[in-house]
């Protein structure tokens, strides 16, 4: 059955690389269901691929054939992955909290072969059409075959595609972002080349597995082979589990999103001087509110605190190491230069690639590690694989990522936030994300969103604040008078609320269009 030649780029050969070297080396550290840790080798996961693999094959299924895998991260859920990976199988991750619509909208838009469900998971009403099975330690159960298929291909190239994973669709419907094996490993062997996990590190994921996120920190751990330790879902939300299972885990590199550490950081912060086995922790998916992630450094002298930036489109593009120690007057944090391989451009208005420090432009991306394109959505991909601007006439394609940022002094970026954010209040250009970054200046807040709500035909500046102790108050007209010092006059919010936390989406990120709501609802 052996589809994959060793010259070609997949993804299972990369992650399971480590098992000719290190087979006993631990590949996943998780909990079991007493909470006790288990340790999987890669010699074990890569038994456990080989057996799913066995299965799956049995099906009769195609390359290009897909499988949605509904599970957490873990030992086995990896190795379900691989073994899509291993057979040219697209997997499709779903997060077991993913409301019922989202996951009936992923099946009817990929059609996928097969539905795997994570053993343990209650089972929802599952799409006729569509095989069925459980997965877990004990095997690969199915319990509706797919249906029938002719098998066209013979073999799995670099080109086929390994993933896709659906965006949150804040803006619109989740669209499919397609990433094709040689994508993937193109941009694992940079992580590689950039030293960004060693081999001894224990590398934590807290992202659910339908963000790209996970995908990453599974990849770069055993890409490097170092040892991968999911984080449970339950532990994430009462700061002292969350830390204390880091510790006993002992975990060296912890990845999240920065809300991943406002609950410690506002309800007990020196829980972290536990974590005295820390080496660096890798944030991603929006911005770090500049007094948290100060917080953070101070609260863990000396750990590395990296900046990932990036789109799934491409999976990530820049990691830049905060500035230790963050400078007072920090206003924005900087996403550096991409990674080894890759390029960031800034555009200006006018499609001109721009040279000059201060300006300010679209960052485009000139990648090897591109996305094949949105799933079945040609007009949708056409729009941001684009001709590079600097030399259309060679075809080559860049990412243009909708993301604006200003070009510092030696060429490094400076995110000022997502062109769509970037709304017209009274004829002016305002950026959601100056506003926000000018909030979080005041004294006692810690995280502040800014959004337009609709109000009588028109629209409303108005700001939500986090405060940095649950007890403080905000003085909500010297907070009015610094902002209108701060910030032009169309720039001031007309109202600034305060709330116990921002509202988060499915992956962790500020929720804008439920805060909007939200602060929309009369008071
Ligand atoms: N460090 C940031 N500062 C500020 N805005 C950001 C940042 N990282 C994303 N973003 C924003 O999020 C958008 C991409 O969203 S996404 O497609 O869901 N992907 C992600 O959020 C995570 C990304 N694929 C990734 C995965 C693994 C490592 C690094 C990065 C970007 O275009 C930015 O607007």
């Amino acid at each position: 059955m052996e589809r994959t030649h060793p010259s070609v780029d997949n993804l299972y050969r990369l992650l399971m690389g480590p098992v000719a070297t290190t087979p006993e080396k631990p590949a996943v550290v998780q909990a079991d269901e007493n909470g006790a840790l288990e340790e999987t080798s890669y010699r074990r996961l890569d038994r456990q691929v080989e057996e799913y693999a066995a299965v799956l094959d049995g099906l009769g299924l195609d390359v290009g054939d897909r499988v949605v895998v509904e599970a957490d991260t873990s030992a086995a859920s990896v190795a379900l992955l691989l073994a899509c990976a291993k057979l040219g199988l697209p997997f499709v991750p779903v997060s077991p909290q993913s409301p019922d619509a989202r996951l009936r909208s992923i099946l009817r838009s990929v059609e996928p072969a097969l539905h795997a469900r994570a053993e343990g998971l209650d089972h929802r009403e599952p799409t006729a059409s569509v095989g069925s099975a459980l997965f877990g330690p004990s095997g690969l159960v199915v319990e509706r075959p797919p249906t029938r298929r002719v098998r066209r291909r013979r073999n799995v190239l670099a080109t086929d595609t390994a993933y896709i994973i659906f965006t949150s669709g804040s803006t619109g419907t989740p669209k499919g972002v397609v990433m094709s094996h040689r994508s993937i490993v193109t941009f694992l062997r940079a992580m590689l080349a950039d030293g960004l996990v060693a081999p001894d590190d224990r590398v934590a994921g807290t992202s659910p597995l339908q963000f790209d996120f996970a995908l990453f920190g599974i990849g770069v751990a055993l890409a490097a082979g170092a040892t991968l330790v999911p984080v449970p879902r339950a532990n994430l939300d009462s700061p002292r589990r969350m830390v204390g299972f880091l510790k006993d885990a002992e975990v060296t590199q912890v990845h999240g999103v920065p809300s991943l550490w406002r609950p410690v950081l506002r309800v007990d912060p020196d829980l972290l001087k536990e974590l005295g086995q820390l080496r660096s922790v890798v944030f991603a998916g929006e911005e770090f509110p500049i007094p948290e992630l100060r917080r953070l450094q101070e609260t863990l002298p000396g750990v590395r605190l990296v900046n990932g930036y990036g789109a799934t489109e491409s999976m990530a593009a820049s990691f830049t190491d905060v500035p230790d120690p963050l400078p007072a007057d920090q206003e924005r944090l900087p996403i550096g230069h991409a990674h080894s391989g890759a390029e960031m451009t800034l555009v200006g208005r006018q499609g001109e690639v721009l040279t000059e420090p201060g300006l300010t432009g679209e960052i485009y991306l000139h990648s090897p590690s591109l996305f094949t394109g949105y799933w079945n959505d040609p007009e949708a991909t056409a729009a941001v694989l684009v001709p590079d601007p600097a030399e259309p006439r060679h075809g080559q394609v860049v990412l243009r990522t909708g993301d604006l940022a200003r070009l510092g002094d030696h060429g490094e970026l400076y995110f000022l936030g997502r062109s769509d954010y970037q709304v017209q209040i009274r004829g002016n250009r305002v950026e959601l994300g100056e506003i926000e970054a000018a909030l979080t200046r005041l004294p006692a807040v810690t995280a502040a969103a800014a959004t337009l709500v609709p109000r009588a035909g028109d629209h409303v500046l108005m700001a939500a604040v986090v405060l940095d102790r649950p007890e403080a108050e905000l003085d909500v007209r010297a907070a009015l008078d610094f902002c209108a010092r701060e910030l032009p006059a169309y720039m001031v919010p007309r109202s600034i609320h305060t709330v116990p936390e921002l509202p988060l989406t499915e992956n962790g990120k500020v929720d804008r269009a439920s805060l909007t709501r939200t602060l929309a609802a009369p008071r």
